[in-house]
């Protein structure tokens, strides 16, 4: 497990397996000791250049994710090929993304559950989706499926906004056997997206889904759910109000999503009201950068040495220094809430949005999962005096999510092709100050 993000002073992280003054910590294996799990739409993205006439000619809606039918994928791939428009083709899926990103950023352990083909060729879909997965994804449990896996035709406009065009093939096929209890016993959390129930009428994925939710619930596992697309949630907000509240500790989600959900077009103001259902939400607001909000316990809050921010929520950053916690695990919950906005101003120029927001939840999937690691392996630690959901500060969190979308923007793939800069992982380095 690497070190979530970058500190200006140094904070003790058992990194180092060596240090006597440690419990012994548990020997590296290949399955680790804490990891999280994800349930995904096994998807290749390929990504296509095109104008806004050809997103309006199939019926799609710009910057949004649409499923097509067969015929319609069939005339929108032979248009991309006979005009010769694919630009790249990568492993795709919200949380196969967000896995890898994961497992990237913390050099650790994440376990993807989904369909993967039986039969795979060389250099088909299936083979790129396995080729351009993190080698610290656990792949294993995948349910083996006869059939195509889902193409996600990414149709990238002149400004670098993406819309998704989604071709499902056997992507819904998972069932509920094919879920392992076990392993969503240990994890650290657990990983949905909204696109899951988005299936025909018999297709098994939301009854697996649930499955995963029963056993997270049964073990005490955080659910986190990513909202995926304003459209899904559009079609029933109260489903989803009900589902948060039942089901879900923490909220991934953009700022449309974040209005079909809540009626609130302000990302503050609709983290906010989010908190009456879960216990921590993630709000991305593109080029106005993120916000947090979550639980604290009173006696605990951590006033900010940053300015205070103006907002909806008057000074609504005051207490960002202070750790996460779940509502229930807090006898005086306090709200607290933070912004960032983006990191050095964004990238000079964004080649495409795609995969910025799973980004960011990676990040604060690593931080949470930092803070299981480090309580396995030193729990008289006094960061372990109450129950916290993350090892860092909300304004911390803020911080590495906004970090590593940037450096999403600033490649081509939805994936990133490696960990952040080298130097930026010395603990010493005032990177932040720059
Ligand atoms: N145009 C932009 N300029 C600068 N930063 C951006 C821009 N778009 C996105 N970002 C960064 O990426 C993060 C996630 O982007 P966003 O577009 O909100 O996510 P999603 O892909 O889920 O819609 C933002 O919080 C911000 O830090
Ligand atoms: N599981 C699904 N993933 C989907 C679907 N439509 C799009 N996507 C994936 O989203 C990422 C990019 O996410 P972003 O919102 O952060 O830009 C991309 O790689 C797509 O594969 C879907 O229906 N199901």
């Amino acid at each position: 497990m690497k070190f979530p993000g970058q500190r200006k002073s140094k904070h003790y992280f058992p990194v180092n397996a060596r240090d006597p003054l440690l419990q012994p910590v548990q020997p590296e294996s290949e399955t680790g000791t804490s990891w999280v799990v994800g349930i995904d739409q096994t998807l290749v993205d390929i990504e296509a250049k095109v104008d806004n006439a050809f997103v309006a000619r199939y019926g799609l809606s710009v910057g949004h994710s649409l499923v097509i039918e067969d015929d319609v994928a069939d005339a929108l791939y032979a248009e991309l090929m006979r005009e010769n428009l694919i630009t790249h083709q990568f492993a795709g899926g919200t949380i196969g993304n967000t896995m890898h990103n994961y497992s990237v950023l913390a050099d650790d352990r994440s376990v993807l559950l989904g369909v993967m083909c039986n039969n795979v060729q060389i250099g088909g879909y299936a083979y790129r989706y396995l080729c351009n997965t993190s080698s610290r994804t656990d792949l294993n449990y995948l349910q083996g499926v006869d059939g195509a896996i889902g193409r996600c035709f990414t149709l990238i406009s002149d400004n670098g906004e993406r819309t998704f065009a989604i071709s499902p093939g056997m992507m819904n096929q998972l069932r509920p056997e094919s879920i392992p209890e076990q392993v969503i016993a240990g994890a650290s959390a657990l990983v949905l997206t909204s696109y899951l129930v988005r299936c025909k009428a018999g297709e098994p994925m939301p009854e697996a889904t649930m499955q995963a939710v029963a056993w997270a619930k049964q073990y005490n596992v955080p659910v986190v759910l990513t909202l995926g697309t304003k459209h899904v949630i559009a079609e029933n907000p109260q489903f989803w109000r009900d589902f948060l509240r039942e089901h879900v500790a923490i909220l991934a989600m953009n700022e449309e999503e974040g209005l079909e959900l809540t009626g609130h077009a302000d990302p503050l103001l609709a983290a906010d009201k989010a908190l009456e259902w879960v216990d921590l939400v993630l709000c991305t607001a593109g080029p106005n950068g993120l916000y947090m909000a979550g639980y604290t316990e009173e006696s605990a809050k951590r006033q900010t040495n940053l300015p205070l921010l103006p907002g909806a929520i008057a000074e609504f950053n005051q207490y960002e220094f202070s750790r996460a916690m779940r509502y229930q695990d807090c006898q005086q919950p306090l709200r607290i809430y933070s912004h960032i906005a983006p990191y050095m101003g964004g990238p000079e120029k964004i080649m495409n949005t795609n995969g910025a927001g799973d980004g960011a939840l990676a990040a604060l999937l690593h931080d949470i999962t930092a803070n299981s690691y480090h309580r396995n392996n030193v729990p008289n630690s006094s960061k372990h005096v109450r129950n916290y959901l993350t090892y860092s500060s909300l304004a911390q969190v803020c911080k590495y999510a906004n970090r590593v979308s940037y450096q999403v923007l600033n490649q081509h793939s939805p994936r990133l092709t490696r960990g952040l800069p080298e130097r930026e992982d010395s603990l010493e380095e005032a990177y932040w100050e720059r």
